[in-house]
This record gives C-alpha cells, sequence and structure tokens, in this order.
C-alpha cells in the first residue's frame, strides 16, 4: 500500500482568490496537530474538536457498525428482546454464543442505540432496535449488503472501473446485460423480492404525498411484484392499475394480484420499456426505476413516458435522491456507491431529475413533499396540454 502523504501543501496561500485563501488558512489551521492539541483542550473550542473527532472515528468505524447490527439481526436478537428484557446469561444461551462473546455484542449493540443496557445488568431493545422490529425490511436490506461489501473492498478499483463483474451487476440482472428484455425468472426472483419487501417503506409515503384518486388508470413502470400497484389500488378504490416489467417479473406480479383479488382492476404486462411503453394511462409511475440508468437510457426512458401519455397526463417520479438536505450522505454516499457497484446508473438531484423532465417534453415539474425524503422524494411533472 502506499503511505498516505502528510505534508500540508505547498501552494502559496497568496497566490489563491480571497475566498479560496480564507478556505486554504482555515483548513491549514485545521490539518495542524498543534492547533488541534490547542483546540481540544481551549473550552471555547474543545466541543466543536471533540465533535470532529468523533464524526472522523465514526467514518473510520461505520463498517464495523454496520457489521453489529448484521450480526443482531442474522442471530434475531431484537425479536428475542420483544417481549422485554433479558439478562445476558439467558440472551447467550438464546443467541447460542459463549457467554463472554454475547456480551461482546450486546455491549456494542447498546452503545449504537440498538439496545439498552438497564442498572440491573439485563438488556432491552433501544429505540433503533424497536424502530427495526417495525421495519423487517431493513433486515433484508442489511443481508444484501454482503454483496455491497465485497464490492467495495477495493474503493479506488471499482472508481476506475478495474473491479469488475461486481456482485451487485450479477445480482441486479437487468443491470449487467444489454438484453434485459431476455432476462429469466431465476435472475429476477431474488432482487425481486427483496425489492418487494422494501417497496412497503416508500409506497405509503408517496401516496400520502400525491393521492391517486383524481386518476382514472396509472401505468406503473418498473413495477417490481406489485407492491407499490396494490397499494395504490387500496388507496384509489376506482383506479385501474398496469403493472409493465420485465416479462418474468411482471408474471411475479399478475401472481400477487390474483393474491390480493385485484385480478379484475390491476394487470401485469411484461416487456422492456427500451422497446417503447403501453399508452392508455393518466397517470405514469417511476418509483426507483430512473435512478437505475444512465443519463442516455434515462432520458429515452422519460421520453417514452411521455409519448405513452395524453395531453396534460401526469408522471410521478419517486426516489433517493441526491443533495436531500438532512440526508446527504444517503444519496450522495450510499446510493452514489451503491450504483457505481451496481454498474449502472447515479443518483440524482431533484434539479438535474427536473432538467431531464424538461428535456424530456414534460413541463409543471413541481416537487411533493414526502415524510421521509431520505427514502423516497417525488416529483409530479405534466405532458404539455
Ligand atoms: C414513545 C415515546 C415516549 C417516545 C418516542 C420517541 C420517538 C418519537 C421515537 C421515534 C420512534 C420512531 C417512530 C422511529 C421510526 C424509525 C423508522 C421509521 C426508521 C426507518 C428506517 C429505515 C431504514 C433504516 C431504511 C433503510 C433502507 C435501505 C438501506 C435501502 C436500501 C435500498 C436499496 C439498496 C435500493 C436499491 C434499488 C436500486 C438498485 C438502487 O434501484
Ligand atoms: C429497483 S427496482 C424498483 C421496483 C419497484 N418500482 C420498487 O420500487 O420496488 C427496478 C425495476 O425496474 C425493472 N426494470 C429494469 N429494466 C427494465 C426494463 N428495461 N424494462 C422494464 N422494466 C425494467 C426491474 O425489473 C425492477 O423491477
Amino acid at each position: 500500500m502506499k503511505p498516505v502523504p502528510h505534508a500540508l501543501p505547498a501552494t502559496p496561500v497568496a497566490s489563491l482568490p480571497w475566498r479560496d485563501r480564507l478556505l486554504a488558512l482555515r483548513h491549514r489551521l485545521i490539518a495542524s496537530p498543534r492547533f488541534q492539541r490547542f483546540a481540544a483542550a481551549f473550552p471555547p473550542t474543545r466541543g466543536i474538536a471533540r465533535r470532529n473527532a468523533r464524526a472522523l472515528f465514526d467514518l473510520c468505524a461505520g463498517f464495523v457498525y454496520a457489521q453489529v447490527l448484521a450480526a443482531c439481526l442474522r442471530l434475531d436478537l431484537f425479536r428475542l428482546l420483544a417481549d422485554g428484557p433479558l439478562a445476558p446469561e439467558a440472551l447467550a444461551r438464546r443467541l447460542d454464543l459463549p457467554p463472554d462473546r454475547a456480551l461482546c455484542l450486546l455491549r456494542a449493540a447498546a452503545s449504537l442505540g440498538l439496545l439498552t443496557a438497564l442498572r440491573d445488568g439485563r438488556f432491552a431493545l433501544g429505540d433503533l432496535g424497536a424502530a427495526l422490529l417495525g421495519n423487517p425490511s431493513v433486515a433484508a436490506m442489511v443481508a444484501h449488503h454482503a454483496m455491497l461489501y465485497d464490492d467495495l473492498r477495493d474503493p479506488v478499483a471499482l472508481l476506475r472501473g478495474q473491479a469488475e463483474p461486481t456482485r451487485l451487476s450479477g445480482y441486479w440482472a437487468y443491470a449487467g446485460t444489454d438484453d434485459p428484455a431476455g432476462v429469466g425468472e431465476a435472475a429476477v426472483a431474488p432482487y425481486g423480492a427483496l425489492m418487494g419487501a422494501s417497496q412497503a417503506l416508500v409506497a405509503r409515503d408517496i401516496l400520502d404525498a400525491y393521492p391517486l384518486a383524481c386518476h382514472a388508470r396509472l401505468l406503473d413502470v418498473g413495477g417490481g411484484e406489485g407492491a407499490f400497484a396494490v397499494e395504490a389500488a387500496r388507496h384509489a378504490p376506482a383506479l385501474a392499475v398496469t403493472l409493465f416489467d420485465l416479462p418474468p417479473v411482471a408474471e411475479r406480479a399478475a401472481r400477487r394480484f390474483a393474491q390480493e383479488g385485484l385480478s379484475g382492476r390491476a394487470t401485469a404486462l411484461g416487456g422492456s420499456f427500451h422497446d417503447g411503453l403501453p399508452r392508455g394511462a393518466d397517470v405514469v409511475s417511476l418509483v426507483r426505476v430512473v435512478h437505475d440508468h444512465d443519463d442516455g437510457p434515462a432520458l429515452a426512458l422519460l421520453k417514452a413516458v411521455r409519448a405513452a401519455l395524453p395531453p396534460g397526463g401526469t408522471l410521478l417520479l419517486a426516489e433517493p435522491m441526491a443533495g436531500t438536505p438532512g440526508a446527504e450522505p444517503i444519496g450522495d454516499a450510499y446510493f452514489g456507491f451503491y450504483l457505481l457497484a451496481m454498474g449502472s446508473g447515479r443518483p440524482r438531484t431533484a434539479a438535474e431529475l427536473s432538467g431531464l423532465l424538461a428535456e424530456a417534453g414534460f413541463a409543471r415539474i413541481r416537487e411533493r413533499p414526502t415524510r421521509r425524503p431520505m427514502l423516497v422524494r417525488l416529483l409530479a411533472a405534466r405532458t404539455p396540454t
């Protein structure tokens, strides 16, 4: 491994524009070990210095925290504690771990807010562990991160495009092929189940932000196994729903519609949106679809949606976005690197997506605020009348 350079940059500050000069001076000060020691002891700066040191440590250790969570979920620890606190010895037996190792996990989980260490030595759920009990799809997400860990082992190789083929490009079969329409049943089953489970996290938030009752027919493009379509049909009892996805995914959605007793109102069509989209809907949804695609195919998809809609028709574009205030690392770091590992697409800001929508011929592009913008944001746009 190459040694990490630690000398400060030698560019003379005086040669920089004044804003850059101020920034350079600030950064030289912060980078100085003498200043760091001083700031950590000086009462007015001590708090900032400690917060920065902690933030930096958390960045170094984030992968360990994530693995503590992965271990808790794999061992089903939160469900074990759902009925009340337990002593570490009892937990060690139920987790099938040596007592000292169990205690290591319990203390780690408590330090992260997943559990609470009680004064009498027992452990209870923490607020974060309790919240996870109500979001079982997060466990599936964390489990599938094993692939992302492998793909991120050498992040620079990934950035340089030297790490292919990645595990995620194999997992998301449509991302790793030039012929998505030819993707088979076995290839779509794993991601279909994962998306189906996690769609519950976002479907209600989208429908609360944009109730569909004023529309007659929804076309959910790239709708997966139909979780959003089912929720939309329940939400708006007069709405007819068509789901469009790759043929084996659409077959799985059709089975889901039948199970839900929706076969009369919801249909699933198989095909690739690169070959055009069915007409007849007055509203089209793209839920967690556009960010999967590079700019060229994403623009082509939006143009295909525009062509499929009548004048005055509505497009709903819903996905996590880059630059979301308060959730910047989720869009820019997590989804940025996730999609890099997947080998296709990128997270876009609301402004970038609005630009693509305008280029595809949409008008009246507006954001509809959602309840949890870190998970999904929503842009609504209209075809010109
Ligand atoms: C009760 C008293 C007295 C006080 C309570 C105090 C209080 C208000 C506490 C709050 C409790 C509460 C309501 C908590 C709620 C927590 C929630 C809703 C947490 C939700 C967490 C969601 C998570 C962690 C979601 C993770 C999602 C992930 C990792 C998604 C990954 C998505 C991927 C990989 C998508 C891939 C698709 C592709 C390929 C990019 O297209
Ligand atoms: C990330 S998933 C999102 C699924 C669902 N909308 C959700 O939010 O859970 C992307 C979906 O787009 C579908 N898809 C990808 N390429 C496609 C194509 N060329 N034609 C039709 N569907 C496609 C995938 O099969 C998958 O179901």
